[in-house]
């Protein structure tokens, strides 16, 4: 559950100061667009997910333009597991066949998608769900993923998308009035067929394609750690390829910090990967003061 303080003993006065010492970050990102990667692992708790949703919707109300684009790994296991399937991951991405994609489709686009919707329009706000494959905005490919150690071998990964466009004319279209975007990591190929793409890179895409001014990536750790599991506040090209070399950085980090890497070099301002398990989070990156979590710098 959350661990949020009781702030109802909080002095009328008090509570406008810190509302006021708000403003100047309010000020700064008033009309910009904020890219959120929700992940699967750091939306298990209700109490949380409220917070999220409170707070995305908090962010539309003061003039900043949230886009958020969710990830539901843990929930797509979840199915596969009651299937009797077994998920495989190979370098943080998860091997699609032909029944995993209709798992995948149907755990984001019909559950996870839909319940983040409506969380944020219950605290207030209006939020659209949509896929990929909605306005045509993500067409991918077949990934050919070669292997870290040996590029001459590659990993048939099945059905997962590498990226080929994206555009976001849907998503601008929402935003620009009074919707938030709620977007599924599903690509369209050109024959139609559906593509399972991990949810960080799509964030970073989507980020980059819409000049954004902030990528938040949350998930279920306090950013990027070293070998000790010390928090590394601040990470350069040169040491995230350290990093991935050894094998400090390993899994479901992989993607992720290739995502925050790829927006942060492409024009993306400020690109944090930061603990969705803190309640408000995303308000505590955006209005507070103090770094949190991992910035990437390009
Ligand atoms: N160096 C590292 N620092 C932090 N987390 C790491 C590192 N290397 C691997 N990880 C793993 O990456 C996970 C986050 O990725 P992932 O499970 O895909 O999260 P999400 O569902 O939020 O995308 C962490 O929980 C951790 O187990
Ligand atoms: C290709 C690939 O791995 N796709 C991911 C899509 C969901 C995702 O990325 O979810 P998280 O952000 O919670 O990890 C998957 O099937 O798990």
């Amino acid at each position: 559950m959350s661990t949020a303080p009781d702030i109802t003993t909080i002095a009328p006065r008090d509570r406008a100061e810190i509302l006021a010492q708000a403003l100047p970050y309010i000020r700064q990102f008033h009309g910009k667009t904020m890219v959120i990667k929700y992940g699967g692992n750091a939306m298990t708790d209700p109490a949380l997910q409220q917070d999220f949703a409170e707070d995305v919707v908090l962010l539309k109300l003061v003039g900043i333009n949230p886009v958020v684009v969710h990830g539901g790994g843990p929930q797509i296991e979840t199915l596969l597991k009651r299937l009797g399937k077994k998920g495989e991951f190979i370098q943080g991405m998860r091997v699609t066949d032909a029944e995993t994609m209709e798992v995948v489709e149907w755990v984001l686009a019909g559950e996870v998608q839909q319940d983040i919707v409506g969380l944020i329009n219950q605290a207030g706000g209006k939020a659209v769900g949509l896929t990929g494959r909605d306005g045509a905005m993500i067409r991918a490919r077949k990934l050919r993923m070669a292997d870290q150690a040996d590029p001459s071998r590659e990993h048939d990964v099945g059905q997962v998308g590498d990226i080929v466009g994206v555009d976001p004319a849907v998503v601008k279209a929402l935003q620009d009035d009074q919707f938030i975007p709620v977007v599924s990591p599903i690509g369209f190929g050109e024959h139609n067929e559906s593509y399972n793409i991990n949810a960080d890179v799509v964030a970073a895409k989507l980020a980059t394609v819409l000049q954004a001014e902030k990528l938040l990536m949350l998930t279920n750790i306090r950013g990027v750690l070293d070998k000790e599991g010390q928090l590394l506040t601040e990470l350069t090209p040169s040491r995230i390829d350290e990093l991935v070399a050894d094998g400090t950085i390993s899994g479901g980090m992989i993607p992720k910090i290739a995502g925050a890497l790829d927006a942060a070099k492409s024009g993306v301002n400020a690109v944090h990967i930061i603990d969705g398990r803190v309640p408000h989070a995303l308000l505590l990156e955006v209005l507070g003061n103090e770094p949190f979590g991992t910035m990437i710098k390009g």
